[in-house]
């Protein structure tokens, strides 16, 4: 008996060393990028496998030992893949409570009880993690000084806290930096791409855009460009800041009336640019009944007063090989053809 709880003692303390040092020193030490995040989730894997390989060499079956090999690679397969990974761990887990009950088991399950439960009542990333971690374990060593009365088993409970505790510790310090840098660069990618008055894509995000459907394979698309008419009697009549609020509200609309894979972008100051990736005969439709439920829209001002405005559309097919630029200026000549005819329109090149 002696000899199987130090037996069990060891292979605890190699198992959770080798499982809890392989996923920690990456995100301690690797610099997150979005390119190498990959690489990171790879290597854990792999890292977590080889931690496996090493607890089961000699054929020990050590339930403690595949605790910490199971609950760790879904605690982070949870946390860059989400439900999926966590239903495979819940699942596990009962499996193990029906086949040979253990106080582990019983901590795995509340673990991922309470992991299910801090994301639904939203998720702020890794605070979660650490405090249904926290919870589980305190589940474990609640379990654990009930089961002193059997000689030896005290020391596993020490063991095994503290080493959790360490853990946590350097979870909590690696994930910090890691949310920190994810939730920075997130946002100034976003910053960076996006229109602040209208919210779609700016200039440069069109031309990322631009380039991007160059280089794919999909060759059928159609460019619009849609400019509202008159603007500048908008302005003159209401005031700037209501001439802002017709340009969102151009914006809005588009977008409404747009699929997720189509694109819009604000071009410059009253203008649009949208890819609909369709055929001419499908996107000739689509540009009408857009025109007419701009023109339809009622916009009101702080006064009250009801205000409608128009726009003109240019549309140009993407000719399969040639350069998207080749589309987008055709589609600047159809909209001048609009704007000359009378405005109100939709002109195909
Ligand atoms: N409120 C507001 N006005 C803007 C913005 N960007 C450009 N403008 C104004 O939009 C107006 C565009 O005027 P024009 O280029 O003459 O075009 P228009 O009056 O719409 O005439 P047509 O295009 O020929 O129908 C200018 O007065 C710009 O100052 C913006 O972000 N907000």
């Amino acid at each position: 008996m002696m000899f199987f709880l130090e037996e069990t003692l060891i292979n605890t303390l190699v198992g959770m060393c080798i499982t809890y040092t392989c996923i920690s020193v990456p995100f301690l030490f690797v610099k997150f990028t979005e390119k190498n995040s990959l690489l990171v989730k790879c290597g854990l894997g792999v890292l977590v496998g080889l931690a496996s390989a090493y607890i089961f060499r000699d054929g020990i079956a050590n339930h403690v030992a595949l605790f910490s090999v199971i609950i760790s690679p879904i605690t982070f397969g949870f946390i860059f893949f989400g439900y999926p990974v966590l239903i495979f761990g819940i699942i596990t887990s009962t499996l193990f409570i029906f086949g040979d009950t253990s106080y582990y088991d019983v901590f795995s399950v509340v673990y991922f009880l309470c992991l299910v439960g801090f994301h639904l009542t939203k998720r702020r990333g890794m605070a979660y993690v650490i405090i249904s971690y926290s919870i589980a374990q305190s589940v474990n060593l609640f379990s654990h000084v009930s089961a002193l009365s059997e000689s030896g088993y005290w020391q596993l409970a020490i063991a095994k806290t503290s080493l959790s505790l360490v853990f946590l510790m350097m979870l909590y310090f690696a994930f910090g930096k890691l949310l920190d840098l994810s939730t920075s660069q997130h946002y100034f990618k976003k910053a960076s791409e996006t229109d602040p008055l209208t919210g779609v894509s700016n200039r440069r995000s069109i031309d990322l855009y631009l380039k991007k459907v160059e280089q794919s394979e999909n060759t059928q698309f159609c460019v619009f460009m849609l400019d509202i008419d008159n603007f500048k009697s908008i302005n003159d009549n209401f005031g700037h800041p209501f001439g802002d609020t017709i340009i969102s509200t151009v914006a809005k609309l588009i977008k409404k009336n747009i699929r997720s894979h189509d694109f819009v972008g604000r071009y410059g100051g009253e203008e649009f640019i949208i890819i609909l990736n369709s055929s001419l005969d499908n996107a000739l439709p689509v540009a009408e009944k857009m025109r007419v439920i701009i023109q339809e829209h009622v916009s009101e001002t702080d006064s009250q007063e009801s205000v409608c405005v128009t726009v003109s559309v240019g549309i140009a097919e993407h000719a399969s090989g040639s350069p998207v630029n080749i589309a987008v200026a055709n589609a600047d000549s159809a909209l001048y053809k609009a704007k000359t005819g009378g405005k109100n329109r939709v002109e195909v090149y």
